[in-house]
């Protein structure tokens, strides 16, 4: 991979897309700091008429000249400082914020491939953690070039006017910084990216034991799960004080070749000034101002480390901004079905999940407006049949129709608008229960009503303290899973889609909701093209069709009844099933 110092295009891109439109507050920005950095030169250039003139028998006249100028000059600073921090913050807080959701709307456009090698906490890392450390670099970037560099050059102008040979004196050992600076950042850069990578684990690690938090408490895993934790700490803490090292060497080796200069001017200085050649004051004056050095020489050696730091980051939000989806499809769809309940047709159609074959060669037909049941034992594949259908995973090969317009050719909102779908995993969101069922949407009140009678959430709604209206916690942790379902179903029903999946949408009621729920359904998927996936083989009996799936091809397809004569898989399914 290149750096994103090797790599300049970066830093380009970076400025056009996020910085380029603040301009003018950085300009802003960079003018405080040049006042507030040459401040110091100007208090270092005071201290010649100090000691020269001030200090001097007669010399009280000046004083108060020279004293107002000093207090000016703190009040210069005192003013740039509160303005120059306020602003440059609240770019960097727009700059950050723009970053994070345009990396979020970003990620929301790739697919099923790209969730599989990166898990949650990876990308709430690069989210946040990413534009947290690029968010650093740039304010830095701005002060150090405003209020030290331009700090550094007034200073270096007052000691040059005072003394050239001085000046080179005390610059004796900066050629020495060359080599290790080059190395020091290479070595910042590949810690920063490794610690990058490790606070990603770090957030996994979080996630899954906090979304797991009863199955950790339920298995007594407290001390395993946190052993594991505190081994993630250890090669964050290891890369992290690596990283600071290096960056800690910077700012050290300028200390080092400060004091060699230092030396090297008293030795020069100190016959000259016995001799009389020159006066105290130019001495007191050049060494304030060699000594204010310090620290902005110091801020701009560190910051070079920032910049690596930066870099790292730069370089990670960039590769997953550059990522594609796995799976490309047209923006605006090249077809569509027509109005109504579409035909569906899986037309020998293979998928893998990497080397393991799912589908081999499946084909049958849903037809228009009828109800299709997929049966087969766990793993069958009959959960990858509906991700195919919604575009959430590809075919391999073979194609999909859905009311004669293959799915390839559409835009994934096109196909996606197609179906309404209740699964197993409710997937509510931390927001009202109404929120829950509208998604966003305008719902029509009378159509939400309807939907809640029918879900039968009404049978629960006088004990949440809000109505529709009860927040109902992250993941819906506040409903139970039976009242979770019905959202879903809920959710289902008031969405105007052609196409209704149900994957085992009544799962987690008791058989009198179950049955109930059941005949809502029955009712929600009339005028609907209706695909269900059961494993009750009693939820499915009335279905128009029965797929009966197995090792990812279709076994078996008929009616109940017809699958019972048969005497094949499905009728030793159910069999099995109702032995009673
Ligand atoms: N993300 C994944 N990565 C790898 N393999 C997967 C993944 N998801 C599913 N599989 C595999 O694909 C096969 C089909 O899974 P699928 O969920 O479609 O089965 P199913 O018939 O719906 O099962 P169930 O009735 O248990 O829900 C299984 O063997 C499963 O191990």
């Amino acid at each position: 991979m290149s750096a994103a110092s090797a790599n300049p295009s970066l830093f380009r891109r970076f400025w056009a897309n996020y910085i380029h439109r603040h301009s003018w507050g950085i300009l802003l920005c960079l003018l405080l700091m040049i006042v507030e950095g040459s401040a110091l030169g100007g208090l270092s250039y005071l201290l010649k008429p100090l000691f020269d003139v001030v200090f001097t028998p007669g010399g009280e006249t000046a004083l108060y000249g020279v004293g107002f100028a000093i207090f000016g000059l703190f009040a210069a600073r005192a003013f740039t400082v509160v303005v120059s921090r306020t602003l440059i913050w609240s770019i960097s807080q727009k700059v950050s914020a723009a970053m994070q959701s345009d990396l979020l709307r970003h990620i929301l456009t790739l697919d099923a491939p790209f969730f599989q090698t990166n898990p949650p906490g990876v990308l709430i890392e690069r989210v946040q953690g990413d534009t947290a450390a690029v968010q650093g670099i740039w304010s830095a970037l701005v002060t150090g070039i405003g209020r030290d560099l331009l700090g550094l050059v007034a200073l270096m102008a007052v000691a040059v006017s005072i003394d050239l040979r001085w000046t080179l004196a005390a610059l004796i050992g900066a050629p020495l910084l060359i080599l290790p600076a080059a190395l020091l950042q290479r070595y910042v850069r590949r810690k920063s990216r490794e610690l990058r990578e490790q606070a990603g684990q770090r957030a996994t690690r979080l996630d899954e034991i906090f979304h797991g938090i009863n199955a950790v408490k339920l298995n007594r895993m407290e001390d395993y799960q946190t052993t594991r934790f505190r081994n993630v700490l250890k090669t964050i803490r290891r890369a992290e004080v690596r990283s600071v090292f290096g960056r800690s060497l910077m700012p050290g080796m300028i200390d080092l070749v400060t004091g060699l200069g230092f030396f090297a001017v008293l030795l020069m200085a100190g016959d000259e000034i016995s001799s009389g050649q020159r006066t105290t004051g130019d001495f007191m004056s050049f060494f304030t101002a060699m000594s204010l050095t310090f620290q902005p020489l110091r801020r701009l050696g560190e910051m070079s480390g920032t910049w690596q730091v930066a870099s790292a980051s730069l370089e990670r939000i960039y590769a997953l901004l550059d990522s594609r989806p796995a799976y490309p499809r047209p923006q605006i769809s090249g077809t569509v079905p027509a109005a109504g309940p579409p035909e569906i047709r899986f037309d020998n159609v293979t998928f893998a999940h990497g080397d393991q074959a799912v589908l081999h060669g499946l084909s049958f037909v849903a037809e228009a407006g009828k109800t299709t049941a997929l049966v087969g034992a766990s793993g069958a594949g009959k959960s990858t049949v509906f991700h195919l259908l919604t575009g959430l995973l590809e075919p391999a090969s073979g194609a999909i129709l859905i009311g004669g317009a293959t799915t390839t050719q559409m835009s994934l909102a096109d196909q996606r608008a197609l179906f309404a779908t209740v699964t197993q995993d409710s997937a509510l969101f931390d927001e009202t229960l109404a929120e829950n069922i509208a998604l966003g949407r305008a719902v029509d009140p009378d159509a939400l009503e309807r939907a809640l009678q029918a879900a039968h959430v009404v049978d629960f709604l006088p004990a949440l303290s809000r109505g529709v209206q009860t927040p109902v916690g992250p993941r819906g942790s506040a409903l139970s899973g039976g009242q979770r379902q019905r959202v879903a179903i809920a959710r289902a029903l008031v969405q105007d889609a052609p196409v209704l999946l149900l994957d085992e949408a009544t799962s987690a009621l008791d058989a009198q909701s179950e049955s109930v729920v059941a005949g809502a359904l029955a009712l929600g998927s009339l005028g609907r093209t209706t695909l269900v996936i059961a494993h009750r083989l009693a939820t499915v009996r009335d279905a128009d069709k029965i797929v009966v799936m197995d090792h990812g091809r279709v076994a078996e397809t008929g009616t109940h009844d017809q699958l019972l004569a048969q005497g094949g898989l499905y009728a030793g399914l159910y069999r099995l099933q109702f032995k009673d």
